[in-house]
């Protein structure tokens, strides 16, 4: 792959920084042209004190959202949708802007607010007010319609559960079909993905999964069992259920081709910056991390209660990782997890 081998010592050692920032349990699995490789921590389930297994399902969060842009994607390859068609083309009169195009609610720049700040300012009581709630789509862009728009369309990046929301009503409105349907026919059937599961608005993670914990604002107040709730708050945005070879099979596919014809994946893949850093870039539903070795690898984040989430592959597709912990509302957990992307990519660091 070019790539210099994992450092899986460094793998390890980011999951055991994890477990010391507060999750019970992670996990990473690395595949690629040089097989696969995995490592696990801590639990999966805190009452049966169950190991963490690279095999449970978990839910991904935003992950979700590069699903839902790879359908979206695929509806503009068949030319049922234009990207830069204003929104309200395909569904007049849902937003107070015609200016707000398609593409930009797949960079985060239509400037529509992101109703879950409000939702989950408290954490655990916005948690527990909506875990078993069934929201329509509409709903919930009223919710971010109720709140000042972030800027002119177009203006700036900010991202918003809400863009991906409306990107599944576009795919329904062009489709005929609830999104379940489009995720299992056009990614989940053709490339096999047998742990991912679109079962909103169920509340249950069937099979073998791993428990979520979610950390309550207070300090040391207990973690909360957040495994169980319908997700429908994000639905299209964040409910998607999936596995870390899942993942790593969506991610390779994506970036080698397998889901979307290449002018397609040429524009998802077009970054633009989302900080100062110039290191942290967003496409259509897809984002970019630039690592320190140079390598710049392809994918998403997820951040739903009591699950982390990242899924990367490289450009070529020759190595994906994808890594979980079971604990959210805790950054200094989200932060070391995130340490498996140089150890799984740029390997040992030179001493
Ligand atoms: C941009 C993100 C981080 S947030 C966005 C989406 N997740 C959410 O919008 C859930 C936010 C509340 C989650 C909750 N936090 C609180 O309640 C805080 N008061 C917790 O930590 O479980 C997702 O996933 N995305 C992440 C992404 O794309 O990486």
């Amino acid at each position: 792959s070019g790539l210099p081998a994992p450092d899986l010592e460094a793998l390890q050692a980011a999951l055991q920084n994890t477990l010391a920032a507060g999750a019970p349990g992670a996990m990473a699995r690395i595949s690629g042209v040089d097989g696969v490789q995995t490592k696990t921590a801590g639990v999966r389930d805190k009452v049966s004190g169950a190991a963490m297994d690279t095999d449970a399902r978990f839910r991904i969060g935003s992950v979700t959202k590069t699903f839902s842009s790879v359908v979206l994607l695929q509806l503009v390859a068949e030319k049922k949708i234009e990207l830069d068609q204003p929104v309200n083309h395909y569904l007049p009169g849902l937003l107070p802007d015609d200016r707000i195009t398609v593409r930009h609610l797949m960079t985060h720049r239509s400037g529509l607010s992101d109703y879950t700040n409000a939702m989950f300012n408290n954490t655990v009581p916005g948690f527990e007010a909506v875990r078993n709630k069934v929201f329509g789509y509409q709903e919930l862009v009223q919710l971010s319609l109720n709140e000042p728009r972030t800027g002119e369309p177009g203006a700036a990046y900010s991202y918003s559960n809400t863009n991906f929301v409306v990107v599944g009503m576009l795919i329904e409105k062009a489709t005929g079909n609830p999104v379940v349907k489009e995720y299992d026919r056009r990614i989940i059937k053709p490339l096999k993905l047998r742990n991912t599961s679109y079962v909103h608005p169920d509340t249950k993670i069937k099979g073998l999964h791993a428990n979520g914990y979610l950390h309550p604002d207070e300090a040391g107040a207990p973690l909360v069992d957040s495994t169980e709730q319908t997700v429908s708050w994000a639905q299209s945005a964040g409910a998607m259920i999936s596995s870390a070879a899942d993942l790593n099979t969506f991610t390779s596919a994506l970036v080698t081709g397998r889901l979307l014809p290449p002018q397609l994946l040429d524009q998802m893949l077009t970054m633009t910056p989302t900080d100062a850093t110039n290191t942290r870039f967003y496409g259509l539903g897809l984002r970019r991390y630039d690592l320190s070795c140079g390598t710049s690898v392809y994918g998403h984040t997820g951040t739903v209660q009591g699950f982390y989430t990242y899924a990367f592959s490289t450009r070529d597709g020759k190595r994906s990782l994808a890594a979980m912990a079971n604990t959210s509302n805790r950054g200094s957990a989200n932060t070391a997890l995130g340490g498996t992307l140089e150890a799984a990519f740029c390997g040992k660091k030179p001493v």
